[in-house]
């Protein structure tokens, strides 16, 4: 589904991330630790197609298709979808027109909104005074409608308050689950992505099957994702550097 081979990637003149190598599979959950300012958003950013992160080597596979030099948009088409840390404020765009467009008219923006508890936000103009738990939800209602088949979460839980990871866990989990009839550990889930987590909260709601850990830009090790959590939990990120983690 997603192979980054090699990935160089500048903002500005400045290498963010280099030589890095990565994999999601088709159906599969894999998570994206690393230490603040390693790389990890600009990584999501990177494979979303935002204009600032030039690839100066390697390259983005998407379903076999090279999408390195690909806008947004075009991406978006082929089925990539990102709910970013920290969404711009969208003044003058209202969430219910945003949800339209995302669904391309085919799905109800207030029968989606209702399952995420956000009808009232529907008149507001995208992000413009939403808390941080409420910009959460919105991006989620924005991907519910898009239902790309490679989600990109980036902090998906941060900001969220203990009650309303529930919420924002369960609905990654049913999208993650979208059109698969037959659920548990005897199929794959049909749709993939590639979640950043500090905390691994995400983790009690949605399995995880690969972790790869980010310092400095590169990946340095991959594995194990709940183990990989356990290590950061108890030694920080050092031991995982030298890549000590049984994989
Ligand atoms: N447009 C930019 N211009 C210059 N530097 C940038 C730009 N975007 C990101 N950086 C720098 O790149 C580094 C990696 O940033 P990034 O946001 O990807 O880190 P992160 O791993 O997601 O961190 P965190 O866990 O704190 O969110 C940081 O030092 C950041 O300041």
């Amino acid at each position: 589904m997603l192979k980054i081979e090699d990935l160089t990637v500048e903002v500005n003149e400045k290498t963010l991330l280099h030589d890095v190598n990565l994999e999601v599979k088709k159906g599969y959950t894999n998570v994206l630790f690393g230490p603040n300012g390693a790389g990890k958003t600009a990584l999501m950013r990177t494979l979303m197609g935002f204009s600032e992160y030039k690839v100066v080597k390697g390259q983005i596979l998407f379903n076999e298709e090279d999408i390195t030099s690909l806008p947004v948009d075009e991406r978006a088409r082929l089925g990539l979808g990102i709910m970013m840390q920290r969404p711009p404020d969208m003044s003058g765009i209202k969430l219910r027109d945003l949800v339209r467009v995302a669904s391309k008219g085919k799905k109800n923006p207030e029968d989606l909104a209702e399952k995420l508890d956000m009808k009232r936000f529907l008149d507001r103009d995208v992000n413009v005074g939403f808390s941080g738990g409420e910009i959460k939800r919105s991006e989620l209602l924005q991907l519910e409608a898009q239902s790309p088949s490679l989600y990109l979460l980036d902090e998906p839980e941060s900001g969220v308050d203990l009650v309303s990871i529930e919420q924002v866990g369960m609905t990654i989990k049913g999208l993650l689950e979208e059109g698969v009839d037959c659920p548990g550990e005897s199929c794959k889930r049909g749709k993939s992505a590639l979640i950043i987590t500090h905390t691994g909260r995400i983790l009690d709601y949605v399995k995880a099957d690969r972790g790869y850990i980010l310092c400095n830009g590169t990946v340095m090790c991959s594995g194990n994702p709940l183990k990989m959590l356990e290590e950061i939990k108890n030694r920080g990120y050092e031991e995982c550097i030298r890549c000590r983690l049984t994989m």
